[in-house]
């Protein structure tokens, strides 16, 4: 697909869709999505999305895309490939405008192409939007035949498309890009932390249980001044308690504001840390200052995805108050306390295995030392096709240090086995590198159940821990010895909050229709919510059209 920027008024004039086939490699595990958002009218927006992408980079390497609103229309600019090798400055200095949003994909739904890149564009008459979606929705198939019935055009088989072209289809109908956003919240279910632009304002909002991550930056040089800081000070906080869907007016436009996946982009950018948005939140940032909306109530219990801290985040990112890099040591710590063994050296795998690592000799005594190196040029996963190229892609990544290795018992510390590609693999280096006891302890629990909520393990068969007991795995890698760390004792290293576990234990937070979750799951395997019944009437979307409830609540909009 050709490397092209599109202006919104031409892609809108009619690419109706022949939506482009599903994913070749749907075995593959992949990984995650970054989102970032900034309204900056006196910075150079489109830089600053690009610097906030690569701060993300490590959550999607597939493709990148920026778009930025300039007041009058808005810009997208999408490719597959790294940040660095999608955007050149030349493509950065034609993005001009006063907020923008970016993303960086690993594909959950809809194919590996340029169509199903983000941010997506709705081009509905006058309403243009670009959405960008971090999570997977679990219920577009339906939503996305209403749409089409109603002539809207869709260019893939995207979750996210749908989500884009359903706030579109509601903003043009009530003309309230806010109620656009409401109504779509009721009607999707799944994860999603999404970020948002037309021309002028930028939107973030997130899922009922808070399960991607989405956090609020301010924008600041040199530090926070009194203004901001009294201006932060009357943001609604954490704590308070807003009504359903009553608005917060805001205070102020000084500066800038920023949202991001992670807390790693906004210190990339020079923001301010103010808070996390809020399960069920819709915020939108403009010239008119900061409003807060539950735009749908919160879950109960928020339900926080536990593998942010146990693979995905950045170590630098701070999750509920408390930094990935702790969490990740505290969970070696209590992997040493649950799993002891005798040996003379703890080694981590590089990336997320080595504050683990650190932890687990801090708690054991035992001496950390490093035992493989890592090519730094080699991405975080593989993206090849087959599982002899995954294999080789290890190889490729990650080689033993041979001097540390040889004559020694080492225990080998990573945060999780998925299919058990890398572990495999690294027994055999590390053998190879004459190592005399291998003792593997990962410091999270068995990955029995599949993700439906932004990770792309929806099918159960690939999970080796779904297939095999511990010792049939421990025999299968060839370890001397091998450890998960219990569900509690990961529980215990987490900040205080709500978590989505469901990958470990099954517990479901949001119902999975059963046309979503039919095949996915092994035989003998049931989540306790699979069929609790979750379909919509045929005219879900008509429906939503005739509410006027939002607008009898805000008069003045
Ligand atoms: O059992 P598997 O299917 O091989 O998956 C598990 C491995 O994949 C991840 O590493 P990855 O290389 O993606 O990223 P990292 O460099 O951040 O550890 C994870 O940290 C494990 O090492
Ligand atoms: N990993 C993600 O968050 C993916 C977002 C979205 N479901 C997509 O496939 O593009
Ligand atoms: S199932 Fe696992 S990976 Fe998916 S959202 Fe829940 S904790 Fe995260
Ligand atoms: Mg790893």
């Amino acid at each position: 697909m050709s490397q092209e920027t599109i202006h919104a008024a031409q892609a809108a004039a009619g690419r109706v869709s022949e939506p482009e086939q599903l994913d070749e490699d749907k075995d593959q595990l992949h990984e995650e999505c970054g989102v970032f958002g900034v309204w900056a009218p006196k910075r150079d927006v489109a830089r600053l999305t690009y610097f906030g992408l690569r701060a993300l980079q490590h959550r999607g390497q597939e493709s990148a895309g920026i778009a930025v609103g300039d007041g009058g229309t808005v810009m997208v600019r999408k490719d597959l490939g790294l940040c660095g090798q999608v955007f050149s400055n030349a493509d950065l200095s034609t993005l001009t405008g006063q907020l923008a949003v970016g993303h960086v994909r690993y594909g959950t739904a809809g194919a590996k192409s340029w169509e199903a890149a983000q941010p997506h564009l709705s081009t509905i008459n006058e309403v243009i939007i670009a959405l960008a979606h971090n999570g997977t929705l679990v219920n577009t198939d339906e939503l996305r035949r209403q749409l089409i019935e109603l002539g809207v055009p869709f260019l893939s088989n995207s979750d996210s498309e749908v989500a884009t072209k359903l706030i579109g289809y509601f903003t043009q109908r009530t003309g309230h890009l806010r109620e656009g956003i409401r109504k779509t919240m009721e009607l999707v279910r799944g994860g999603y932390a999404m970020t948002l632009i037309n021309e002028s304002s930028l939107y973030a909002f997130r899922d009922p249980h808070g399960i991607r991550p989405l956090v609020l930056g301010k924008l600041v040089d040199g530090g926070l001044d009194q203004a901001d800081l009294k201006a932060a000070a009357k943001l609604p906080s954490l704590e308070e308690s807003t009504e359903a869907n009553e608005p917060v007016p805001e205070v102020t436009t000084a500066g800038g504001w920023v949202v991001a996946s992670e807390t790693c982009a906004l210190d990339i950018v020079g923001a301010e840390y103010v808070r996390d948005i809020r399960p069920g939140e819709i915020l939108r940032i403009n010239d008119e200052g900061l409003v807060s909306e539950q735009g749908v109530p919160a879950a109960e219990k928020p339900a926080n995805c536990i593998f942010e801290q146990v693979y995905f985040a950045r170590p630098d990112s701070i999750m509920n108050g408390k930094s990935v890099y702790a969490c990740r040591y505290d969970m070696g710590r209590m992997l040493a306390i649950e799993s002891p063994v005798n040996a003379d050296m703890v080694i981590g795998v590089p990336d997320s295995g080595m504050p683990p690592a650190e932890g687990f000799a801090h708690e054991s005594g035992i001496r950390y030392g490093e035992g493989l190196i890592k090519n730094r040029y080699v991405a975080r996963t593989f993206i090849e096709p087959t599982q002899e190229l995954r294999a080789m892609g290890v190889r490729m990544k990650l080689n033993p240090l041979k001097d540390n290795i040889e004559g020694k018992r080492i225990v080998v510390i990573d945060d999780s086995i998925v299919r058990g590609t890398t572990m495999v693999q690294l027994v055999k280096m590390l053998r190879g590198a004459g190592a005399k006891e291998i003792h593997v302890r990962i410091n999270s629990p068995e990955v029995i159940w599949p993700c439906f909520y932004g990770i792309d393990t929806d099918v159960q068969q690939q999970l080796i821990s779904a297939n095999k007991t511990v010792d049939e795995i421990c025999e299968f890698i060839g370890a001397d010895s091998l450890a998960f760390l219990s569900v509690e004792g990961l529980l215990k290293c987490m900040p205080e909050g709500g978590y989505c576990d469901a990958c470990f234990t099954g517990v479901y937070p949001v119902a999975i229709p059963d046309s979503f979750g039919r095949d996915k799951f092994m035989e003998g395997y049931k989540p306790r919510n699979l069929t609790k019944p979750m379909r919509f009437a045929d005219d879900a979307i008509v429906e939503k059209d005739k509410d006027k409830s939002w607008e009898e609540n805000h008069p003045e909009a």
